[in-house]
């Protein structure tokens, strides 16, 4: 079988990496299309396969193509493949927003699967919801399956609402967890510590945090109620966190990646 990659950004690397450690794909049966000349070298030197700039040269020889460019490229790249497309290709997208339905007649295809990765995936502990249309067999859906499991977990979902709402949580969150991390070393640096220190404190922190979290069965108030203290350090924190609204403001910000999915999808 052989994979062609559109876009070779950060995803887009991400899968040709996963897919050769996993030897899911050989290096000759694997294409790349980027139309960035400055990341063609870059491409080269990974040896992630063979590169390409335009569609014509690589598309036909295809079974699964990825689709990784940015949803507002999506357009234009349409319109440059449709012509070139076989209707036993599978379409496998994981560009934010843009729906199923636009993919088929965008590309004049059937065979589309819709899915959420996110950034962890290169190094193995991606999060990916995925889901597919109607044209697609089982035995193409699990091959895609085996595909996106080389990144991490993935999970099938029913509807496209559910991909949106991935995007949001899992998609984006890592940006999320990093922001308030940040957050947490700058406080830290003001403490005293230098930067070295305040990433080691921070970052440990948070592993320390989620690896509890995933290993048991305690909720998340559970563990905050055993780190709190009455009248102690903790409650100080998490006080003056809800005097100033954060968890709200953190609900808020997921929702509007939602409705920011859900707008891209439409545009
Ligand atoms: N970065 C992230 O954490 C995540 C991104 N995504 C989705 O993955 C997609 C790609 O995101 P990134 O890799 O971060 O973007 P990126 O900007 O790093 O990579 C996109 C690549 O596509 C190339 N490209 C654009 N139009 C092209 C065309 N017509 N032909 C060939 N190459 C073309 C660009 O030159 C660029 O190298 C987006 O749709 C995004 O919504 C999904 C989950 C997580
Ligand atoms: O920010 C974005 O639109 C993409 C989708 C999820 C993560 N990055």
């Amino acid at each position: 079988m052989k994979i062609l990659v559109i876009g070779g950004g950060n995803m887009g690397r991400t899968y040709a990496r996963s897919l050769l450690r996993a030897h899911l794909v050989k290096q000759e049966d694997l294409m790349i299309l980027e139309r960035q000349s400055d990341k063609l070298a870059d491409l080269e030197r990974e040896k992630l396969g063979s590169v390409f700039t335009s569609a014509e040269s690589c598309l036909a020889a295809a079974d699964l193509i990825i689709l990784a460019v940015k949803p507002q490229d999506s357009a234009a790249l349409f319109a440059s493949l449709r012509p070139l497309t076989d209707p036993q290709q599978v379409y496998l997208s994981i560009m934010a927003g843009v729906t199923i339905s636009s993919i088929q007649s965008g590309l004049g295809v059937e065979k589309v699967i819709r899915a959420m990765p996110n950034l962890p995936a290169q190094i193995g502990l991606g999060m990916t919801a995925y889901t597919a249309s109607e044209a697609v067999t089982r035995i193409e859906l699990v091959l895609v399956q085996n595909l996106l499991n080389t990144t991490g977990k993935a999970i099938y979902v029913d509807d496209e609402y559910s991909i949106d709402a991935t995007t949001a949580i899992s998609g984006s969150g890592p940006a999320y967890v990093l922001y308030f991390m940040q957050a947490m070393i700058e406080a830290a640096t003001e403490m005293g510590f230098n930067a070295s220190q305040a990433e080691l404190l921070v970052a440990q922190t948070f592993r320390g945090a989620v690896e509890l979290q995933m290993k048991n069965d305690l909720t998340c108030q559970e563990w905050i109620d055993r780190v709190s203290s009455k009248g102690g350090t903790t409650e100080a924190a998490l006080n003056t966190f809800r005097a100033t609204s954060v968890f709200e403001d953190i609900k808020h910000g997921a929702r509007a990646a939602l409705d920011r999915a859900i707008a891209l999808g439409k545009s």
